[in-house]
Order: structure tokens, then C-alpha cells, then sequence
């Protein structure tokens, strides 16, 4: 049914109409039938939900968006070079010779430096610029603090990443994966933090739109969790507060086996909150918005949010099978990854789902394409992490480049695509243009990064599966059938296809940013194709 404002569900927004139940074809006879599924049925949260999620469309109040468009900027900045740096480590696996001598340029020195800048200056960057935008327009308020905390978080953010990047090339270092950065630029972090989530909390807290959107908590446990992974796992002592060379050497509370499960609580749980939960939030709101449909199941979707936060937390013992950990900590690990499996496609077949009855966009909207593909890959890494997870499986995987095929099939397929898609949606409602410069070369990025993805995790598979079982194959006298030298040889033709495929991503991002100046600097830019017109019923 059908109320116009004034109906028992009263709206302060004239002229709305707001539906609140199935739609079925005698309300509008020009629309397609409902889609199948229990999102029709979630009348309530659905119609609270969709309010929220299309507050904007009503409501063009004074939102903060001059430091929004800064952080878009900087992960465009910052995803070129970090994916450059990417691709020229992956060339030195392949051809050592580019280590050049000097140790700036060192493999060791540039890989933390690729996986720092890929997740928190890209991504980071990303997450913290779509969250600012999606909470405002969510809760149809603007940021709290306003512009000054706003940009003081932006400065700070960038501040941070800088110091972190040009330690690492001079060689500081605490050695922890994804948390190199010494004490105090961590310091530097946590104040940042802090500060942003006052910003994010604060802008819910005076939200006037009675409902959070789901897109929204799934932000929230991002910054509180992150919170929680960077004070525990940073807890160290420098060696010499005042003066000396070794100021800025710490070291950990926590010693052995313990300090490696607090190592990997984190990195596990930064997979955990800071690529998967933030980018589900940019899932939530940027899939329904432009594919303009309403989630799939909103009911899922909370479903959804506590199974993946309560299940996540146990999981990172997997990343030590096999070690001096007890074994009952490894099977609880392999145990909480397998029951993830089940949570991480809920959140899947409720982003694929939303397209349901505007399948046909695939085809006109490479923005959406992107969208669509970047779950698709969440699936796919999703169902290999679980798999991974089991010791008889990870006796072959661990230490082998499966890992990192895996890694990068949820990194470039899942958390760049979902950051593409929602970054070329911001960029022409930021700037406030009728459309991006060039749908077509959007489409050429497309391709061009998804055939590099293929390239890069298929060669991974297939080197990392050959480099576990050469490590494990014997002769029949009892030895080792093969030296380590023939294992690191055989790996060769591989890396340069997965060096290759990295090229192919750089090409994208390129265009991207490319496509991205010319809209901004260009003239007003030329207007998209005219959209399908598609009826929007519960938005
Ligand atoms: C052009 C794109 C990229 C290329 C060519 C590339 C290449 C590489 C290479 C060669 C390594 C080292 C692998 C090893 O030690 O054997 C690596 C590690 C890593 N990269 Fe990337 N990368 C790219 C993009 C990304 C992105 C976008 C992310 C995250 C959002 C990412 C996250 C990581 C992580 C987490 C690791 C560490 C993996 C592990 O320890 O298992 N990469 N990358
Ligand atoms: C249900 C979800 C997932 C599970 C259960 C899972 C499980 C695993 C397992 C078992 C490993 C190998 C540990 C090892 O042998 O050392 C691993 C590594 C990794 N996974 Fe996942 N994974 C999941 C999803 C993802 C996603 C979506 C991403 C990226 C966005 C991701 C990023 C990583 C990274 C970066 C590592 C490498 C850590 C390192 O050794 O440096 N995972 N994961
Ligand atoms: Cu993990």
C-alpha cells in the first residue's frame, strides 16, 4: 500500500510518497513485479531503513563536504602509488636485480611500505572519506565538529601516513605486520583516531533521522574495533626514552607465543574490521544507491552485521597452524574461520541481491559493474579463507604464494573494486557535475584491472600449490626431493604473470585518475549517458 504524506505513516517530508508494504502492480501498474525474497516483507525496517537511505533525496541540507572531497582525492593519490609500489616489489621477486644495492629500494623495505600505503592510505583513506559522507546524508546531519575536526582528521590522517611510509624506507620498524610503525607514531595514530570517532559518533548522535542505517554500524565497529587492535597490539616499551640513537627502538610487553597471537589477533582482526567490515558499510550504502534499489533483505543484513563481528574476533589463530601455540587455540581458529564462511556470504547474496530486478544495469553501468564484481569477490575470498583455515589445508597453503594470491584476490577484486565503485559514484556528487568525464574509459578500467586480478591470483595459485607440494616431496630414500633454490626457480615464469597483472592494475588506477582530473578540471563535464529509467519505488 501506498501513503501519501498524511497517511498514518506520517513523514515530515511533503510531497514524499513513502511505502511502506509490498508494491504490488495494481499500486503502480508501470512497474516491474516485486522482487522475491523476504525484503518485501520487512515492512517496518525496511521503510525506516530506506528513509534513511534516501534522506538526501530530500534533504540537500549543509553537509561538510569540502574535507569528504579531500580524502577521495588522496585515495586516488595514494592507491597509485601504493599499487605501483606493489608491482615493483612483485617485479623484484622476479627479477632480484632491482633491489638495486642501496637498502631504501630493498624488497624488505618496500614490501611494508606496499601493504601500508595499499591498506592504510588507500583504504584508509577510502573508508574514512565514505563514512564522513555516507553518516551525514544517513542521519541527515552535518558532521560534528564541522569543518575544522574534519579537516584537523584529514592532516592528521595524512601526517601519520607519511610518517609511517618514510620510516619504514629508512628502516624503523617494530616488525609486526600491518603495525610496523614505531610507538610514537602510533601515538600519532591513536590521537587521530580517537578524534574521528568522536567525529563519526558525535555526527550519530545528533542524527534527525530516527533510524541508523546498517551501512553505519558496520563503520562504527570498524573505528572501535581498530581502536581496540592498535592499542593492544602496540603496547611496548621504547628502550631509551631521552636521547640515544635507540629512541626510537621499542619493544613489546608481550614475549613468544604470546606476543605472536597478539600479532595476530590484530593483523587477523585488521583483515577483519578494517578491509571487510568497513568496505561491507560502503557495500550497504553505495550497491542500493547506485543500482537505485533498496537492499535486498534488510533483516539480513543485521543478521549479518553480529554474525561477522562476533564470529571474526576467534578466527586469527589460524594464522599460526602448526606453531608453538596450543592446539586447542589452532582448532578453535580453524573452527571460527569454517563457521565464517557462513556470515561472509549472508553479506554476499545481500549485495548480489540488490540488483534483483536491475540485472540489466550490469550492462550500461561499469560503476555498478564494479560494485557487483567486488562482492563477488568477496565471496570467492571468502569461501577460500575458511578452506584455508583448516590445518590439513594450510599444512600445504601456509607459507606458500596461495597466501598471497588470497590475499590479493579479497585486496584488488574485493576492497579496491568495492573503493572504485564508490569513489567514482562520489566524484561527480561531490563536485556537484552532471557525470563522469568518460563512462567508456570507467568500462577500459574495468577490464583492463579485472584481467589483471585473473592473472595475478591464477599465477599465485599455481605457484603456491607447486611451491608446497615441492617443499614436501621426498625421494624414496627419505630425502628431501627438492633443494629450496629449485622451488625459488620454478616460481620465475610465474611472478613475472602476476608482475604483469600488477601492471595492469596501475594501468586502471591511471585511468581512473585520469578520468577522475578531467571530470573535476575539465568543462562541466560531459553528462551521462541518459540513465534506463528505472521506477524507485522504497528508496
Ligand atoms: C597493482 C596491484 C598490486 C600488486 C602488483 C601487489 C603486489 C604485491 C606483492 C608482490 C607482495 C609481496 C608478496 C610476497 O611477499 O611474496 C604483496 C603483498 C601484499 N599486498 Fe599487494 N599488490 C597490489 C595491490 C594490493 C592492494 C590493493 C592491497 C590491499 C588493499 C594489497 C595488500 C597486500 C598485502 C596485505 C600483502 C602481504 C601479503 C602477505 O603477507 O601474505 N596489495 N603485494
Ligand atoms: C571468511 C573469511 C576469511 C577467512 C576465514 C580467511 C582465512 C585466512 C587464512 C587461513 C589465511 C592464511 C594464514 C596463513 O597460512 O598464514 C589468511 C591470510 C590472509 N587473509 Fe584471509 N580469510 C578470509 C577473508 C579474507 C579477506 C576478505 C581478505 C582481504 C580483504 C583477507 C586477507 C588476508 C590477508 C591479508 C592474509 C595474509 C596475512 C599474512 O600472512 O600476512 N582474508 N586468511
Ligand atoms: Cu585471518
Amino acid at each position: 500500500m501506498i501513503h501519501i504524506n498524511g497517511g498514518k505513516e506520517a513523514s515530515p517530508y511533503s510531497k514524499t510518497i513513502l511505502i511502506t508494504g509490498p508494491i504490488t502492480r495494481a499500486d503502480r501498474p508501470s512497474d516491474p513485479p516485486p522482487a522475491a525474497g523476504p525484503g518485501v516483507h520487512e515492512e517496518a525496517t525496511v521503510t525506516q531503513a530506506a528513509r534513511a537511505l534516501g534522506a538526501h533525496r530530500r534533504d540537500t541540507g549543509p553537509y561538510e563536504e569540502g574535507v569528504v572531497k579531500a580524502f577521495v582525492l588522496a585515495a586516488v593519490i595514494w592507491g597509485v602509488l601504493g599499487f605501483m609500489a606493489g608491482d615493483f616489489i612483485a617485479w623484484q621477486l622476479a627479477f632480484p636485480a632491482l633491489n638495486f644495492d642501496t637498502p631504501w629500494t630493498t624488497f624488505g623495505r618496500v614490501r611494508p611500505l606496499h601493504t601500508s600505503v595499499v591498506i592504510f592510505a588507500f583504504g584508509g583513506n577510502v573508508l574514512l572519506g565514505t563514512s564522513l559522507f555516507v553518516v551525514q546524508r544517513t542521519c541527515r546531519a552535518a558532521l560534528y565538529g564541522g569543518a575544522r575536526l574534519g579537516w584537523l582528521v584529514f592532516g592528521g590522517y595524512q601526517v601519520f601516513l607519511v610518517m609511517a611510509g618514510s620510516g619504514y624506507l629508512l628502516g624503523i620498524t617494530q616488525g609486526r605486520e600491518y603495525a610496523e610503525p614505531e610507538w610514537y607514531t602510533d601515538l600519532v595514530l591513536t590521537v587521530i583516531w580517537v578524534l574521528y570517532l568522536a567525529q563519526f559518533l558525535g555526527t550519530l548522535l545528533k542524527r534527525r533521522e530516527p533510524h541508523i542505517y546498517v551501512a553505519n554500524w558496520f563503520y562504527l565497529a570498524f573505528i572501535i574495533t581498530v581502536a581496540l587492535l592498535h592499542l593492544g597490539n602496540n603496547l611496548a616499551a621504547p628502550v631509551v626514552f631521552f636521547g640515544g640513537e635507540s629512541w626510537i627502538k621499542s619493544y613489546s610487553f608481550f614475549a613468544g607465543v604470546q606476543d605472536a597471537m597478539t600479532q595476530w589477533w590484530y593483523g587477523h582482526n585488521a583483515v577483519g574490521f578494517f578491509l571487510t567490515a568497513g568496505f561491507l558499510g560502503i557495500m550497504y550504502y553505495f550497491i542500493p544507491k547506485q543500482a537505485e534499489r533498496p537492499v535486498y533483505s534488510y533483516r539480513l543484513s543485521i543478521v549479518h552485521f553480529w554474525a561477522l563481528i562476533f564470529l571474526y574476533i576467534w578466527a586469527g589463530p589460524h594464522h599460526l597452524h602448526y606453531t608453538a601455540l596450543p592446539d586447542w587455540t589452532q582448532t578453535l581458529g580453524m573452527v571460527f574461520s569454517i563457521m565464517l564462511w557462513m556470515p561472509s556470504w549472508g553479506g554476499m547474496i545481500n549485495g548480489l541481491m540488490t540488483l534483483s530486478g536491475a540485472w540489466d544495469k550490469l550492462r550500461t553501468d561499469p560503476v555498478l559493474r564494479f560494485l557487483v564484481v567486488s562482492v563477488a569477490f568477496y565471496g570467492m575470498s571468502t569461501f577460500e579463507g575458511p578452506m584455508m583455515g583448516v590445518k590439513a589445508v594450510n599444512a600445504l597453503s601456509h607459507y606458500t604464494d596461495w597466501t598471497v594470491g588470497h590475499v590479493h584476490s579479497g585486496a584488488l577484486g574485493w576492497v579496491a573494486f568495492v573503493s572504485f565503485g564508490a569513489l567514482y559514484y562520489l566524484v561527480p556528487v561531490l563536485w556537484k557535475k552532471p557525470g563522469l568525464y568518460s563512462t567508456a574509459l570507467v568500462s577500459a578500467h574495468f577490464w583492463i584491472a579485472t584481467v589483471g586480478i585473473v592473472l595475478y591470483i591464477t599465477a599465485m595459485w599455481v605457484s603456491g600449490i607447486m611451491q608446497g607440494l615441492m617443499w614436501r616431496a621426498y625421494d624414496e630414500m627419505g630425502f628431501l626431493q627438492y633443494s629450496f633454490l629449485e622451488s625459488v626457480k620454478a616460481m620465475h615464469p610465474y611472478y613475472v604473470i602476476r608482475a604483469t597483472g600488477g601492471l595492469l592494475f596501475v594501468v586502471g588506477a591511471l585511468i581512473m585518475a585520469y578520468n577522475i582530473t578531467r571530470t573535476l578540471v575539465g568543462p562541466a563535464g560531459r553528462p551521462a549517458p541518459a540513465p534506463v529509467p528505472t521506477p524507485v519505488p522504497t528508496l
